[in-house]
């Protein structure tokens, strides 16, 4: 967490829970290309409608648009013997907690075994149970003889807007396999079988995100972590002492008031649905690459749940918005928890962590070029004062940590409010479509980019 470190264990543990925080456990991003592995030798993904890494993209479009869901074959590949194909049905609560079990014992894991995801089930229902979600898109792969779950991998539907471009997709995520299966060639065999499965409902693309680097991705952003208890992260290992400070002065700069500031902030509510989602659609219209919502998803996603006003996923997202004193909702945040479990410490089993989410703000609505920099300066005051209420309310919801990206208008305020650079890109890719690269909110030198911003509008969990 802290970057002027000294002691090389403490060093190494800060790498390690990095790595563990891009959600993913091999960070190719930073190595040069010649480091790289080149496009001839991505054994499967070079046989993938994806561009290639050299390839000169001339316009923006599907890379093939000629097939129906009667050219897709009707039975999956054949599978590993021993192993057998099956619908994972979340719905079933024993067969939801094969999915976490898997994923919180095989997903990611610093080096030492110190610190694990701690996925719930709410935090599935809310991630995999959006509106139009289908059973037949959670794929998992299951020991014959024990039924015991070893891989999977699932797919939602979503509507992008690719600049002035809308594609109906999927979004792919949670892809896992047992650590004891690895380097086996499954993932592909995954791959394929859900692309099988979308492709069976005609659709022919689809977003998804890796740490990992393969070809190619649209975009790349940066992660960065904002510590809100600094006391026990360095407790238990996760940050260390930079040199020359001391406890307190560390205690001191991350130090927050007890409640949120700004007039008007409260939670959102299912009255504040169509405003909400009126003032976040204009908002997003700056960016290129953006998830649609619907009414019914726009609920679900920061509601948590489309049929109740108390879900049981709040614990899992937390929405809020700024009325100002006409009654007009202005500004709207949001951010998600998913802990860690810390492993073998006396004191403390978890670790809260908060995700920055979506957020739209009208401060800059007057302008045509977001980039002005009267309009810049007005929505940075007002998306550091949006922000700095969001880590309050995180850190009085018991989380030690914040997370953000690069992405959306984030390094308006990523220096203003203390996050620092992590080690970890996270790289953005679609599927059977060519686009040029969309901004991820880094300089060449890797660092926050004030000036242009980003150009991403999605946030994927
Ligand atoms: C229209 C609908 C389309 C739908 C599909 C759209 C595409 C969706 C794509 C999936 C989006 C997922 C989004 C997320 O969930 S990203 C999260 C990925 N999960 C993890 O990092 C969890 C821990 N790791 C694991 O479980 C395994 O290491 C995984 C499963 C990642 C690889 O297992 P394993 O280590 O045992 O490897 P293998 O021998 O079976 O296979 C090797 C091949 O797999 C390629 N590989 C490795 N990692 C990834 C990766 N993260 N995305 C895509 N491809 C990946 C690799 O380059 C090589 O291909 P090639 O280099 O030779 O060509």
């Amino acid at each position: 967490m802290e970057r002027k470190l000294n002691p090389e264990t403490d060093k190494k543990k800060i790498e390690d829970v990095l790595r563990l925080l891009k959600l993913n456990d091999v960070d190719l991003s930073k190595l040069s290309e010649q480091q790289r592995k080149e496009m001839k030798d991505h054994k499967f993904w070079k046989t993938q409608p994806v561009p290639s890494f050299d390839e000169k993209i001339e316009e923006e479009g599907p890379i093939h648009s000629d097939k129906t869901p009667d050219d897709i074959p009707n039975e999956p590949l054949p599978m590993l013997p021993d192993f057998e194909w099956c619908t994972v049905d979340i719905e079933d609560e024993g067969q939801l907690e094969n999915v976490f079990v898997l994923l919180n014992e095989n997903y990611v894991e610093d080096r030492d075994a110190e610190f694990r995801f701690n996925y719930t089930k709410d935090f599935f229902k809310w991630a995999l149970k959006c509106p139009g979600w289908k059973p037949e898109w959670n794929v998992g792969v299951r020991v014959k003889s024990t039924g015991k779950l070893v891989s999977f991998i699932s797919a939602i539907p979503v509507d992008l807007r690719v600049r002035s471009k809308f594609l109906k997709s999927v979004e792919i995520n949670f892809l896992c396999i047992h650590k004891q299966l690895r380097s086996k060639r499954l993932a592909p065999v995954l791959i394929k079988e859900i692309t099988r499965r979308v492709n069976k409902e005609n659709i022919w693309h689809a977003l998804y995100t890796a740490g990992t680097v393969l070809p190619s991705p649209i975009s790349t952003c940066r992660y960065t972590h904002r510590p809100l208890n600094w006391s026990k992260l360095c407790e238990v290992g996760f940050t260390a002492l930079p040199e020359g400070k001391t406890n307190p002065q560390m205690v001191a700069q991350y130090t927050l008031p007890k409640g949120p500031l700004m007039k008007g902030f409260r939670p959102l509510e299912l009255k504040d649905i169509d405003e909400t989602l009126s003032l976040f659609n204009r908002y997003q219209e700056r960016f290129d690459l953006v998830q649609l919502f619907s009414k019914e998803e726009f609920k679900h996603w920061f509601l948590g749940s489309t049929d109740s006003k108390v879900s049981t996923e709040s614990e899992v997202i937390y929405s809020y918005v700024v009325e100002n004193e006409n009654g007009k909702i202005v500004d709207f945040v949001s951010f998600y928890s998913l802990p860690f479990t810390i492993l073998n410490n006396a004191v403390y089993k978890n670790l809260g962590i908060g995700y920055l989410f979506y957020y739209a703000s009208d401060a800059d609505f007057t302008y045509t070029d977001r980039l002005n920099p009267e309009a810049s300066e007005k929505l940075k005051k007002r998306l550091n004062s949006l922000v700095k209420d969001v880590l309050i309310i995180a850190k009085s919801n018991k989380m030690d940590v914040f997370n953000a990206l690069t992405s959306q208008d984030n390094s308006l305020f990523l220096d203003d409010l203390k996050f620092g650079p992590g080690d970890g890109f996270l790289n953005f890719y679609l599927f059977n479509y060519r686009a040029f690269p969309v901004h991820g909110g880094i300089t060449e030198t890797k660092k926050y980019d004030v000036e242009k911003r980003s150009d991403v509008g999605i946030v994927m969990l």
